[in-house]
């Protein structure tokens, strides 16, 4: 697990939690983040309460992006910098690599991943890396193909999202190649040559996705999405030609929530689908710990 990364951003309050008067609870200091327990606040000094009113905890990497005016704020560039740029140096050496941004709804899961036409994500920036000529990623000659699919699981059925209409709401099996591993049978690759070509993509599954208005977020995604690209670089082993093929998969999940009955049905089944989902994603990252 040491090539694991975690990193933590904060995000401004919205504007639902601004008008209920909500306040930040949360500090960054570096590579800790401190969460004060507003509950405790009037709690007077010396009484028997074993809830701590300050906790810390440690991560990889901790961003504060809440005021931008801050000096310390955190832009969608700085987190390129930290983590995309590691993700593109990571498949040039020929590993796979997943980057995926876990949280409850609302976050900032989405904004992060893919941004917003003013303030494009990770997704994008790591799009532009990759056909970037100044870069070692790419060496302009040729040298390497990218192939792009888009997949979305929703209520647990897999969705290819760069499908035509009538197809997009097949639902795909996921089969395990005895060597290369879990796929999805049938899902559909894009050759691209250059990074506006894996934009329009990337806009054309995100405009596929579902999403709903919940309770604490009006757009909320209700699917977990895959961009995966496939990236593969020709290079001369022992003198012979050959190909490294390197996998990133960039996933947006969907958000976890709290189930409230007053919800139509269909949000109820998505909420519990979701929920079981990232259990059974939490259950396999510790398993993969130990
Ligand atoms: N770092 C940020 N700076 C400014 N606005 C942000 C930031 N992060 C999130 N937001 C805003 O907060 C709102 C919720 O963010 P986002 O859609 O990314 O949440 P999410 O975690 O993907 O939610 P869900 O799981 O429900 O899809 C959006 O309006 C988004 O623009």
């Amino acid at each position: 697990m040491a090539n694991v990364k975690v990193a933590v951003r904060v995000r401004p309050l919205n504007a639902r939690e601004s008008a209920d008067g909500g306040k930040l609870a949360v500090q960054v200091d570096d590579k800790l983040v401190r969460i004060r327990n507003v509950k405790l606040d009037g709690r007077s000094e010396g009484a028997v309460d074993s809830r701590e009113k300050l906790l810390e905890f440690c991560f990889d990497y901790c961003y504060w992006s809440v005021e931008s005016a801050d000096p310390h704020y955190a832009s969608q560039e700085e987190v390129f910098q930290d983590l995309g740029v590691s993700v593109l140096a990571g498949a040039s050496e020929g590993y796979n690599v997943c980057l995926f941004a876990y949280g409850q709804t609302g976050s900032g899961k989405t904004y992060t991943m893919m941004g917003t036409p003013e303030s494009i994500g990770l997704t994008p920036r790591i799009c532009q890396g990759l056909f970037c000529p100044e870069d070692s990623f790419s060496d302009g000659q040729n040298s390497s193909r990218v192939e792009i699919s888009f997949l979305e699981i929703y209520n647990e059925r897999v969705r290819d999202l760069l499908r035509g209409e009538q197809k997009k709401r097949t639902s795909l099996r996921v089969r395990e190649h005895p060597e290369k591993g879990p796929y999805v049978e049938d899902l559909s690759q894009h050759m691209v040559t250059d990074c506006k070509q894996a934009i329009d993509l990337l806009e054309e599954g995100i405009a596929n996705r579902m999403t709903a208005a919940t309770h604490n977020h009006d757009t909320s995604s209700r699917s977990h999405a895959i961009f995966t690209i496939q990236y593969t670089q020709a290079i001369l082993e022992n003198n012979l030609p050959s190909e490294t093929v390197s996998k990133i998969n960039l996933v947006d999940l969907a958000g976890s929530e709290r189930a409230d009955p007053q919800y139509c049905r269909d949000r109820l089944t998505e909420g519990s689908n979701i929920n079981k989902s990232l259990v059974t994603l939490g259950i396999v990252i510790s398993a993969l710990g130990k």
